[in-house]
Formats: structure tokens, sequence, C-alpha cells
């Protein structure tokens, strides 16, 4: 295992892949668009389950499984859901060497997998509101190409689905599942985000209207969808019939058709996050010595080596060190931190060193007879290599301390930079520039389907002034990205008076714009 072979902020993509594989994450696999994800990432993934799942559990929602298999009828049960998601569904069929009488399509997600039976199962009010949730894997054939974690041909995530009787009842938890993910992230992940609606254009057209939380690739200045919190509306209900006996209609009720006389359809959500998770998070801390992984979420938060031996060094000394870094790995454990001893004597400390911080461990404390002799240990941080002796009888207060001075840092670096690449632009001649300088805008905007076209389209060529326009490889238009719902309050967007960055129409909000991953 060798290091990173190149700079993050020279070739990105290469440094991506070698992180990934040389910290021992992920592997390629032999099916395109597929990756194996290695004990290193997949306990990321069971951490973020260990919270998120407590969390959703308080909100009294249950964990279910659906079969991964959906039959060519029933996903294609509504044309207009399906028609634009068909060149990504992979199908079956074949089981040895007879085809199925009719092909089943593996899981893209699973509304038409589960609603089928909300209908079964809700009659009554009493049956609401219905919680459920699923982890499991889905697939989606994409064709753009694909990046590990980030965009994959399978993967993992934790997909909710509710049903309720009132519409405020779905606001309202929209938004308390739209907060979990905004601390999965900004909490274990010392990722920042920024929360908002999509726009009409880039809702999930199925929905009544969808929130999400935006992550920025600083490297890139690129933005990336890191989780989204749908209200459904009662779309599916329609589509599915979820209905159940309005309690509130009154026998007198006017309605003719005595089929749905006093029945109202449900009111759902759908809510999900992914193993995009753990991409955004390497891509976000990790430096060119390799990962870096914030304590919450690692599965080794303390690395302790023994160092300072020589060949003048006694059998006894060698043994008093390596007696002393057990002792304190015992300690750090019997407090609850993952802390683990590298023993091994056929590598140097050096090695060692390189080892460690290229699995992205956060804390190394070293130590050696002379640290023994002072009773200390020398720490040393991942995240910014600051060094620090620290007097062994006190690592029990000092060691957690640090460990949370990380977190609590990685995410302030990471919310300083991500606030200082968001710009406020009011006239479309700084639109471009500010994209071109890796940055989000931040502009009025009339909200309009058509000028979320235009803006996108206006804003695909690069401004020539900063470098030769190549024809082959125009930058790519900026997406409307959310309306955040932290609206800046300076310069105040008068309605009626302030217009529109693009085409001059009264602006309704701010608008984030941002080139994607
Ligand atoms: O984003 C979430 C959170 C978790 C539950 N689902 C929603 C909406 C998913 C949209 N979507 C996304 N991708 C899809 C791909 C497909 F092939 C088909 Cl058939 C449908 C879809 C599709 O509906
Ligand atoms: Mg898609």
């Amino acid at each position: 295992q060798i290091g990173i072979e190149v700079r993050k902020e020279a070739d990105f993509s290469t440094w991506y892949q070698q992180v990934l594989t040389r910290s021992e994450m992920l592997d390629y696999y032999d099916v395109s668009g597929c990756y194996i994800i290695r004990p290193l990432a997949y306990n990321i993934w069971q951490e973020i389950q260990h919270f998120f799942d407590a969390a959703i559990k308080e909100l009294g929602v249950e964990d279910t499984y659906f079969p991964m298999f959906v039959s060519q009828r029933v996903l294609e049960k509504e044309k207009d859901h399906i028609e634009g998601f068909a060149p990504e569904v992979a199908w079956v069929t074949k089981a040895g060497s007879s085809d199925l009488e009719e092909p089943i399509a593996i899981r893209p997600t699973s509304e038409t997998v589960m609603y089928p039976y909300f209908a079964k199962w809700i009659r009554s009010h009493r049956d609401l509101p219905l919680k459920v949730n699923q982890w499991c894997n889905v697939v989606r054939w994409e064709f753009k190409n694909p990046q590990p974690f980030l965009r994959t041909r399978e993967f993992l995530w934790q997909e909710g689905h509710t049903a309720h009787f009132t519409k405020e009842e779905a606001d309202t938890e929209v938004k308390q599942i739209l907060e979990l993910y905004r601390q999965v992230y900004e909490d274990l992940l010392a990722v920042p985000v920024i929360k908002g609606i999509k726009s009409e254009k880039e809702k999930f057209a199925g929905g009544l209207y969808t929130t999400t939380i935006e992550g920025f690739i600083p490297t890139t200045g690129r933005g990336i969808q890191a989780a989204t919190s749908h209200c459904l509306g009662q779309n599916f209900s329609k589509m599915f019939d979820i209905v159940i006996e309005d309690p509130n209609a009154s026998a007198s009720n006017t309605s003719t058709n005595s089929a749905t006389a006093g029945k109202m359809h449900v009111w759902q959500n759908s809510w999900g996050l992914t193993t995009r998770t753990i991409g955004v998070m390497v891509m976000i801390h990790g430096d060119d010595k390799g990962l870096v992984i914030p304590p919450r979420v690692a599965s080794t938060q303390v690395i302790v080596i023994p160092l300072g031996m020589s060949a003048k060094t006694t059998e006894v000394e060698r043994q008093e060190v390596e007696n002393k870094v057990k002792k304190v790995v015992e300690e750090l454990k019997s407090i609850g931190i993952k802390a683990k001893a590298d023993l091994r004597d056929n590598y140097t400390p050096g090695y060692k060193f390189n080892h460690w911080e290229l699995r992205g461990v956060p804390l190394r404390l070293e130590i050696g007879p002379k640290d023994l002799a002072k009773q200390q240990t020398l720490s040393v941080r991942r995240d910014n290599g600051v060094k620090e002796p620290l007097p062994l009888p006190d690592l029990k207060t000092r060691v957690p301390e640090m460990l949370n001075l990380i977190q609590k840092e990685m995410f302030e670096r990471a919310k300083k930079v991500y606030d200082d690449h968001v710009k406020i632009v009011i006239k479309w001649e700084d639109f471009v520039p500010t994209l071109d300088n890796k940055n989000f805008v931040l502009t009025p905007w009339c909200e309009e389907g058509k000028c979320e076209d235009e803006i996108k389209e206006r804003s695909a060529r690069t401004n020539t002034e900063q470098e030769p326009q190549d024809e082959k490889a125009p930058s790519m238009g900026a997406k409307s990205l959310c309306i955040p719902f932290d609206q800046p309050k300076e310069p105040a967007l008068v309605p009626g008076e302030t217009k529109c960055v693009n085409c001059g129409k009264d602006a309704k909000r701010y608008g984030l714009f941002g080139r994607i991953a």
C-alpha cells in the first residue's frame, strides 16, 4: 500500500479514487458502476444508520422490508410517474435458461412496491399515521459516468414512506426528517449543508414539493444533493386509491358518487438518504495524505504507536513502552473511546504514521522511553497536524476533549469555506464570473421554469476573459439547487421592486444556483 500520488487540488478524480482504494474504504468491481464497500466505509454507514434509526424510532417510524422485485405491470401502473426514469430501470427477464413470463424490475425506489399495500392496510383514519422505513439497496442503471459513492448503479439507502390524515401533519414530518438529515451531515460527518426547497423544475415530479439539503465541494465548486424529503401530497394516494372514511364528513355529504362519499385520500411523504453521504465526507475532509475521518464516525478514533527505540534500547525498556501503550489503549477503551495499538514489529514508526494517516484516524498518540520518563505522550491531530504533549494521568479527560474539538473544528472549517463560497449576486454580469470562480450564486429570482432554463443555458459558457474558450468542453450551466429556507436579510429583497437576476421580472425569493458534480 502506497500513499496518494496526486494532489487533491491538482487531479481531484484520481485523488478521490486513490484515497478510497488505498485507505481500503472501497474496491472497484467488475460490473461497471458497482463498487465493493469495505469495512472502513461500511462502518461509517453503520454509524449513520445507528444515529438515524434511533431518531426516526422516536418519531414513531417502524422498519419494514418489501421485496426488491416489481412486476412490469405494477411499475408501469402510472406512465407519467416513470416515463423519465424508464431508461434506468434494470429488468430480470430470465431464470436459468428459460424466459420469465413477464419481466420483473429491480426496485429503483419503492413507491410502486409499497403503495398498493398501503391502500390495502389503510381503511380508517385510525390506521393513520402509517410510518415505515426500510434500509435496503436500490438499482438505477444510470449512463452518466459513475463515481464511487456519488453515482453508482446500485446503492444503499433508507427510504421512508409515511401516510397522514392531514397535510399539516405531513408538512411537519417533512421538516423533521430534513432536520435529521442535516444532523447526519453536520453533526456526524462534519459536513455543512444548506436547507431549502427545490424549484418546480427540480422537485420530484411525482410529489407536491421537495425539500433538500445541498452540499458544496470546494475543490470543484460543484454542488451535490445530499438528501431529500418530499411531501407527495395526495398524488400517490389518488394514483393508488389510498382512501379512508373521512370522520369529518357529515351524513349530509353532498358527494354524488357513493363510492367516494365521505372518503378522503391520505397525505403522504417519502424521504431518502444514501451511501452518497460517505463520498461527500471523503471529498470535503480528505487531504493529500488521504482520509480524514470525523471522530463521531471513526471506527478507530485513536491509534497509539510505540517509538524512540533503537539498538541501544534494552529489552526491559522495550517491554515497559509496549506495556504502557497497551495500558493507554485499555484506559481509553474503558471510557468508550475506540483506541487501538499498532505493535507490529515489522514496520517503522514512520511507516505506521503514514498507514494510519492514510486511513484518516483522527488522533495519534506516540509513546517512547523518553515519554515514559516524563509520564507523557505526544498527541498528533490528523485534521490539522497539531502536536501537543499530554500528561499520561490526564488522558481520560484530555483525549475525549480533543476528539470533540477535532469534530467541532472540522465542521467549522468546512462551514467557513462553504459560506465564503456562497456569493450574493444582484446583476447578471456577475453571475457567470462568480460561478467560474468555483462559487455558488445566491440571487433574487422569479422562480419560473422558463427562466431557470435560460439561466442554465446562459451560464453554460465560461467567461472568456478568464480562460480561452474551449469550444469542445464549455463548462456546464448552473442549476437551481434550492430556494434556501434561510433567506439573506441584506440586500433586502423587496417584493414588487427587486427584479430577477436573469429575466427582470419581479423576484420572489433568493435562489441558490451552482454547477453540479
Ligand atoms: O427520493 C426519494 C426518497 C426515497 C423514496 N423515493 C423518493 C422519490 C424517488 C424519485 N425517483 C428517483 N429515481 C427513479 C428511478 C426510476 F427508475 C423510477 Cl421507475 C422511479 C424513480 C423515482 O421515483
Ligand atoms: Mg436519478
